[in-house]
């Protein structure tokens, strides 16, 4: 445990419920040999409402003052802990290293994206659509295939050599069989994790299986546990065994790919890999019918790409009018028949997002589903 002054802790938020947060205290102060602030404690004492390694901490007033928003997933330094009444207070709230907005959570180092090999089979499109979405994030990804009981080695290998070419190493997994949980359980260890994926896949099952105790953690939510369904917003990091925390969230069905044309290409592995080698002629090539391109070729998520490309024109057609109704759009036509509505007056409000913005985008990964 770092203990910074007599009397404060360090702990990351694990839930934020209206205005307390509960805090996971970086160790156990029960453990003996741990030192500050346990000094109350006696390990003979009647037990605490609370683990002792968790408190529900409130906000100084200080950093409502200045306006220092706390997140789950965020480091904190608490302070004035009440061992009895498992309450403290957050002080500090330490920089954070990455930042989700929607779901709202701090330092998550990577998604992992469960799909399953069948039953709901596996959908290239989709797939692909789920990995842009997590690639906006500039998080890491983890792709894992669930389910790997229902189809054999063989079609196994042919998922596995196509989605190489994507650019990912799918782990192939079967929470039924447990086959490979150990791995899975691997990659999440001391890491901030986002569970994603469709609705079906075994997310819950997963979940289930890597932190066996859930139920006891979750158990004021009824029915189907820990998946939030019931809440919008609500995030929850919870503990895994072997350290590291998972952010549970609702499912969701075809998330929105919200970036800008120009960024798009960058979250297509392979298009990164040709653009590492070459360039196109254009600076601002969209890699659609321009002249020596870089990035048009026979890929196979080519045509995902222009897909993804045309929803991310018409979008940002849309949020140019809704900007300015008034202004006139003018058709400008590139090259062979290729046409693009770009606004007279660029916009200040609308140029080139930040990376900043980008990791803001996880919001239609959260869409509840109907
Ligand atoms: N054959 C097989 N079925 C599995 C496996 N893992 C989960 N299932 C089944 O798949 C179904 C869906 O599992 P869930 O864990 O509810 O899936 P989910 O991703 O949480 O679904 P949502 O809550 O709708 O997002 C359940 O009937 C599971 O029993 C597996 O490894 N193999
Ligand atoms: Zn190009």
């Amino acid at each position: 445990m770092r203990v910074f002054t007599t009397g404060q802790l360090l702990g990351t938020v694990v839930a934020v419920q209206a205005n307390f947060y509960k805090v996971q205290l970086d160790q156990d102060v029960r453990e003996p040999g741990s030192r500050g602030a346990g000094e109350e404690v006696h390990l003979d004492s009647p037990l605490p409402l609370y683990p002792l390694s968790l408190l529900l901490c409130t906000r100084r007033t200080r950093l409502k003052k200045i306006g220092q928003q706390v997140m789950v997933g965020d480091r904190v330094v608490v302070e004035e802990p009440d061992w009895a009444g498992g309450r403290g207070a957050i002080a500090e709230v330490l920089s954070r290293q990455t930042q989700l907005d929607r779901p709202p959570i701090a330092n998550a180092d990577q998604i992992l994206l469960v799909f399953a090999v069948a039953d709901p089979p596996l959908e290239p499109y989709q797939l692909s659509r789920f990995l842009v979405k997590a690639e906006t994030t500039g998080l890491d990804v983890v792709l894992c295939l669930n389910k790997s009981d229902l189809v054999s080695p063989e079609i196994q290998q042919q998922i596995s050599d196509r989605l190489l070419a994507w650019g990912y190493q799918p782990l192939f997994i079967s929470v039924e069989k447990q086959i490979n949980i150990d791995q899975i359980a691997k990659y999440l260890s001391n890491k901030i994790t986002v569970v994603a994926g469709p609705s079906g896949v075994g997310k819950s099952s997963l979940i289930n299986a890597l932190i066996p105790d859930i139920n006891l953690r979750v158990g004021e939510v009824s029915g189907k546990l820990a998946r939030g369904r019931h809440t919008t917003r609500h995030v929850e990091l919870f503990e895994l065994p072997n350290g590291g925390l998972l952010a549970d969230t609702p499912g969701f069905n075809q998330p929105d790919v919200d970036c800008s044309p120009e960024e798009l290409v960058h979250y297509f592995p392979e298009a990164r890999e040709r653009l590492a080698v070459a360039s196109c002629r254009f600076n601002d090539c969209l890699h659609r019918d321009e002249p020596d391109c870089a990035v048009r070729g026979d890929w196979e998520r080519y045509e995902h790409y222009l897909e993804f490309l045309a929803d991310a024109i018409a979008r940002q057609t849309q949020l140019y009018q809704q900007a300015d109704p008034e202004s006139t759009l003018k058709l400008k036509t590139k090259g062979k028949g290729q046409s693009q509505y770009e606004p007279k007056l660029e916009s200040k409000k609308y140029r080139r997002t930040s990376r900043r913005t980008q990791v803001q985008g996880l919001q239609d990964l959260y869409q509840e589903e109907e």
